[in-house]
């Protein structure tokens, strides 16, 4: 039933190291286009003998919002913010290395979610900008990503950068990721029972370091945080008609104000006369999820790392140190979402959305996925300070393709 994938399986083999003998270093870019920003990710690794595996010695990382998405009409000022990028991997990078040194761009939902049309106008203008570089530029170098795969690569950074992917005793960690417009689960079922309830479209299997993995994966498009404001305002996917006022109990009573997300302008507000606060609220974000999500029974007791908005939401509201990152329950969502929801006034400096953030990403956690109340959630953004990001596990990929990996 599953999508067979055989990505890995000759990523670091002990015995294919020709040549080179003494130290090597070299590099790979991969830009991540998401929906609410651009980012550059310049990887290093060293192959200290050709016995020996590669290793990743560090990442230089930048970001620029917001994301080629908002430039679906301008798609050479959109290019520009990848060069401007770019230009960092030519500092970074040694002049000898650079034409080795392969540069891609995956895109995200935001480019789904754009038409076909003006997605490829876009990648056009960021395909010409790659040429004129110094760099490396395989064939599809700049594309957008199919969802399974960011998932499932996302779910080998957080693994490989924990260590769970070498060695004995591997104990996989499944993964969430938030965005803006679409959000992924992933993780390692251990149950035949899970692979036999779960439709076939959710299994991936892969070969890595000499072991099958055969993954739960999926991305829900339209379920990422931003997306699903428009979705609880009832304006997603919707003809918006100019001037038209979208109203929430999950705003602030008095608030109007404009909104501009994928090239359309919104207007939004709270519910002047009505209701407001966590309980209405609540109802209409469940709404948005409920019944919509598959719920596998096994990830009900298992502990997950989230990291993107569930990250971010978490630190604006110092559930968790913004740098630290840290551990979480499910039900610290709900609680923290009842405060701000419940207060809104007082929470009226940081962003309007917080208390239907809070709620949405609650609303998720619990009735969309299935979770319960005390699963554990681990927040983090960098783990041996490298970005918890889907782009190291396509760099491993671009570099095996590519055999770059000596
Ligand atoms: N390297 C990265 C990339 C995204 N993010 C976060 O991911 C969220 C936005 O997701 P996104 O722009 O990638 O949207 P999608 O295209 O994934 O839907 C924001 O909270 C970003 O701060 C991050 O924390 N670190
Ligand atoms: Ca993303």
């Amino acid at each position: 039933h599953s999508n067979r994938v055989m990505w890995f399986q000759d990523f670091f083999p002990p015995n294919m190291c020709p040549i080179n003998a003494k130290a090597n270093t070299f590099y790979g870019i991969m830009f991540d286009a998401g929906s609410t920003g651009t980012r550059i990710h310049i990887y290093t690794f060293v192959q200290k003998s050709p016995e020996n595996l590669p290793e990743l010695e560090g990442e230089i990382f930048e970001s620029v919002k917001p994301g080629l998405s908002a430039y679906a009409d301008q798609p050479e000022k959109g290019a520009e913010t990848v060069k401007k990028l770019l230009d960092m991997a030519i500092d970074a990078v040694p002049p000898h290395l650079w034409k080795k040194t392969p540069v891609v761009l995956k895109a995200t939902a935001g480019l789904r979610l754009l038409s076909e049309e003006k997605a490829q106008a876009l990648l056009l203008e960021v395909k010409e900008v790659f040429e004129e570089s110094p760099f490396l530029v395989p064939e599809d170098s700049v594309g957008i990503m199919d969802g399974s795969h960011e998932g499932i690569l996302a779910w080998i950074t957080v693994n490989f950068l924990t260590g769970q992917l070498s060695g004995q005793n591997q104990q996989t960690v499944g993964t969430l990721d938030l965005g803006g417009a679409s959000t992924q689960i992933t993780f390692l079922p251990r149950f035949e029972e899970t692979l036999k309830e779960t439709p076939g479209d959710f299994l991936t299997s892969f070969e890595m370091f000499n072991s099958t993995y055969k993954l739960y994966t999926h991305s829900y498009l339209g379920f990422g945080l931003k997306a699903a404001r428009l979705a609880t305002l009832g304006a997603l996917n919707m003809e918006v008609v100019d001037g038209q006022m979208f109203r929430s109990s999950c705003l602030p009573k008095q608030l109007e104000a404009e909104w501009h997300f994928g090239g359309v302008k919104y207007r939004y507000g709270g519910n002047k006369e009505g209701e407001t606060g966590f309980k209405p609220c609540y109802l209409e974000v469940l709404k948005v999820v409920k019944g919509k999500l598959h719920q596998p029974d096994e990830i009900r007791g298992s502990s997950f790392y989230a990291f993107s908005y569930y990250y971010d939401r978490a630190a604006d509201t110092n559930l968790i140190d913004y740098e630290q990152g840290g551990v979480l329950e499910v039900r610290d969502f709900e609680r923290k979402a009842k405060e701000v929801c419940d207060n809104m006034e007082r929470y009226n400096s940081a962003s309007p959305f917080l208390c239907m953030d809070l709620a949405y990403i609650t609303a998720l956690l619990k009735e969309g996925f299935g979770f319960r109340d005390h699963t554990l959630l681990q927040l983090t953004k960098k783990v041996n300070n490298i970005e918890t990001s889907w782009t190291l596990g396509a760099t491993f990929h671009l570099l095996q393709s590519l055999g770059l990996t000596y």
